[in-house]
């Protein structure tokens, strides 16, 4: 949204929109303007917001069929006393108002009072009868919907988390996937709210009808004035209702702002900067700022909505007033008993007292459909895009991946990652990837990994000699996850205990402390685990009971440990040690070539060149190809290389005597590379 005006919102400038003046110089100063979601549940702001009741009750019957069929699909049980319970509830309503009309009749007619009072004995106890039977029925009403709503909404969420966590990450990447993807999650407990308020408004639209069905039983004329009632009322609530969204919108941006500022005030991380930089007056200054204007934006939607209230009842009023003096007329020339007509007044006072909640429901229920839809599409999306669940199982010896030609561009972006990259990973072997920023390293382990399919080229999961193989594409890709282990640069830090952060390596299967301890050993991270007051009980999230807090080499060795609890044949650690200090550092590269000699594939990406020294292989690339393959010692043969000058440069660092000052740009000037390296 692009906006002209001066930065100061003039309060009585009237002419402009809500939008418009709901957002403060502070948000233009921090945010740019409003601070919106880039989801695509935004879209609902349109129709929600010129949606008409025909427009709503014309959805009505998506919405029920949607809410019975979840419903039913969770619990039949359940879902088949929730639907009784409600037609039984609205049978008793014209109960209700049959035995209203006979009590009405016999206490009218003429004779004695007692006489007339014992006459009305047995409808009496009718009425008494339907109104225990109805408290009886919402009774079982609620404690069937209560069965019903979690089991609803645990189906619901289910569905969409289980399909979203199966996309293929390439399609994650796509903004107009990711979106759908994203803007599904609003409406996983839509499902629940749907059913709450189908149950309600099925109450009310049940008894609504048997009401008119009683009164036009009585007379005809009775039907159409219940409409000419409703129908302004209903027209005064469609525009509450609308009013309101519109009102709960212009907060949300607000709430939105202010939240995410307010957070900022709490967030440890920020907390020296607050201080130090008085980041924390600005945040406080620009609070009171938002929260001024949203008060004078409340103000101005309080009269509006008052305007609106007042139109509404007044038309309900004429409208009440012109039925009831109908009903008079009818009364007063003896078209209509008198008895009937007391009960067309209560059917009538029922109903209109009843419609305002209807429409208010209605337009709840409408706004969870869209959400609803939302993650029905989401999940159809997800399911369209997912890894297949079938493939070509790897060959029993898998020994090593064979890139061939391999390219690949992130959707969107203008330039490939990988250009034509031809390398192989053996078991047994450590493979380094080095180069600059950028050069496509990490990608490379997403593609090694299967987690990245490759635009051109194959990826050959092969056996020892070639002849048993696999291309990436046909795999059965979950046999194939079960080979690797990973530990990515941006590894999750789960907010659990010790013992779950290393153990969550192997998903569901049961938890071996023998050996999650073994695998925190060889990661250097056993003794302090185990000095920690509560052990491998500690959450490792500062905030809870038993939390600790880990430094970032800390939790870099805890994320080595998951990946080497899993045990998988082939291992890729992207930057395993850039938050370590130099001796464990040094531990933790000894930790991987020992994995080497027990026959697993160690795929190392690195910006430490002493540890690459080592490496049986190394790949050098630059902008997404590889420039320079081969041992340390063949690369640094190599007088102009890449490699070479990058180790030189790194290596330059380390001399004690004299600085390293490259005396022309490009050469370091160091003498002897290997020996001034770090050892
Ligand atoms: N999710 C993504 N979407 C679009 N482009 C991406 C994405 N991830 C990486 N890229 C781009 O792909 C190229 C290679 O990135 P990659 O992360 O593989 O480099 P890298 O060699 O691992 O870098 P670094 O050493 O900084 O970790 C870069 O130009 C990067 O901007």
């Amino acid at each position: 949204m692009t906006r002209t005006g001066p930065h100061r919102v003039a309060r009585k400038d009237t002419k402009r929109t809500a939008a418009e003046g709901s957002v403060s110089d502070a948000e233009r100063e921090l945010y740019g303007g409003r601070l919106r979601y880039d989801m695509s549940f935004v879209r609902h702001e349109g129709p929600l917001t010129r949606v008409s009741f025909r427009h709503m009750a014309a959805a009505l019957p998506r919405m029920v069929a949607l809410v019975l069929r979840t419903g039913w699909r969770a619990d039949p049980r359940a879902m088949a006393g929730v639907v009784t319970a409600q037609l039984g509830q609205g049978a008793t309503a014209a109960w209700g108002l049959v035995a209203v009309n006979s009590v009405l009749t016999d206490l009218f007619a003429a004779g004695p009072t007692g006489e007339r009072l014992r006459e009305s004995l047995p409808a009496l106890a009718s009425l008494a009868a339907a109104a225990v039977i109805a408290a009886l029925l919402t009774a079982w009403s609620t404690a069937m919907s209560g069965r019903l709503e979690p089991q609803v909404e645990r189906a619901v969420s289910a569905r969409y988390y289980r399909a979203v966590t199966r996309v293929e990450l390439e399609a994650t990447e796509r903004p107009e996937i990711q979106r759908v993807l994203e803007a599904g999650r609003f409406g996983t407990d839509s499902a629940r709210s749907m059913l709450m308020l189908s149950v309600g408004v099925g109450n009310v639209l049940i008894s609504m009808v048997a009401a008119a069905v009683v009164l036009a039983s009585l007379h005809w004329m009775l039907l159409p004035m219940l409409l000419v009632i409703a129908l302004p009322k209903g027209w005064g609530a469609v525009s509450s209702a609308r009013r309101e969204y519109v009102s709960k919108l212009h907060w949300i941006d607000h709430r939105r702002a202010i939240a995410s500022l307010l957070g900022f005030l709490t967030r440890p991380q920020a907390q020296g900067e607050i201080r130090v930089h008085a980041a924390g007056t600005k945040l406080l200054n620009s609070y009171e700022e938002m929260a001024h204007q949203t008060e004078g934006e409340q103000r101005r939607l309080a009269r509006a909505q008052a305007s609106t209230d007042l139109i509404a009842g007044g038309f309900a009023g004429i409208a009440s007033l012109a039925c009831y003096g109908l009903l008079w007329w009818l009364l007063a020339n003896g078209s209509l008993p008198l008895a009937v007509g007391g009960t067309a007044v209560l059917a009538i006072r029922a109903s209109t007292a009843r419609l305002t909640s209807l429409v208010q429901q209605v337009n709840r229920l409408y706004e969870e459909l869209l959400f609803l839809t939302d993650t029905e599409d989401a999940i159809t999306l997800a399911t369209e895009n997912a890894i297949p669940t079938t493939g070509t199982p790897l060959p029993s010896g898998v020994h090593q991946i064979r890139l061939d030609h391999v390219s690949y561009t992130y959707p969107g972006a203008d330039s490939p990652a990988l250009r034509d990259v031809s390398l192989r990973v053996r078991r047994g072997e450590v493979t380094a990837l080095v180069g600059a920023n950028g050069s496509g390293k990490t990608t490379l382990t997403k593609v090694l990994s299967g987690l990245l399919l490759p635009g051109d080229g194959d990826v050959w999961w092969q056996d020892a000699d070639g002849r048993e193989q696999v291309e990436l594409r046909d795999a059965d890709r979950a046999d194939l996850f079960a080979r690797v282990g990973l530990l990515a640069q941006d590894f999750p830090r789960w907010e659990m205990t010790a013992a779950a952060n290393v153990a969550i390596g192997t998903g569901d299967r049961v938890r071996d402390m023998d050996r999650v301890k073994a695998a925190a050993r060889s990661a250097g991270v056993h003794a302090l685990i185990e000095s920690l007051r509560h052990g491998w009980d500690s959450i490792v999230f500062k905030g809870y009971e038993r939390g600790v807090q880990l430094s970032g080499g800390q939790w870099q060795k805890l994320g080595t440990a998951r990946s080497l609890y899993r045990g998988a044949p082939f291992l890729l650690v992207d930057e395993p040690t850039s938050a370590l200090d130099p001796h464990a550092e040094i531990a933790a590269f000894e930790g991987l070539w020992s994995l080497k000699e027990e026959g697993r594939a160690v795929v190392l990406v690195t910006h430490r060149l002493a540890a690459t020294a080592h490496a049986d292989r190394i790949y050098v690339l630059d902008q997404g190809q590889v420039i320079e393959e081969g041992t340390h010692d063949h690369l640094m043969a190599r007088t102009d290389g890449v490699y070479r000058s990058m180790f030189t440069a790194q290596a330059a660092q380390y001399r004690t005597t004299s600085p390293a000052v490259p005396s022309q740009p490009g050469h370091t000037g160091a003498p002897d590379p290997v020996e001034s390296g770090p050892q």
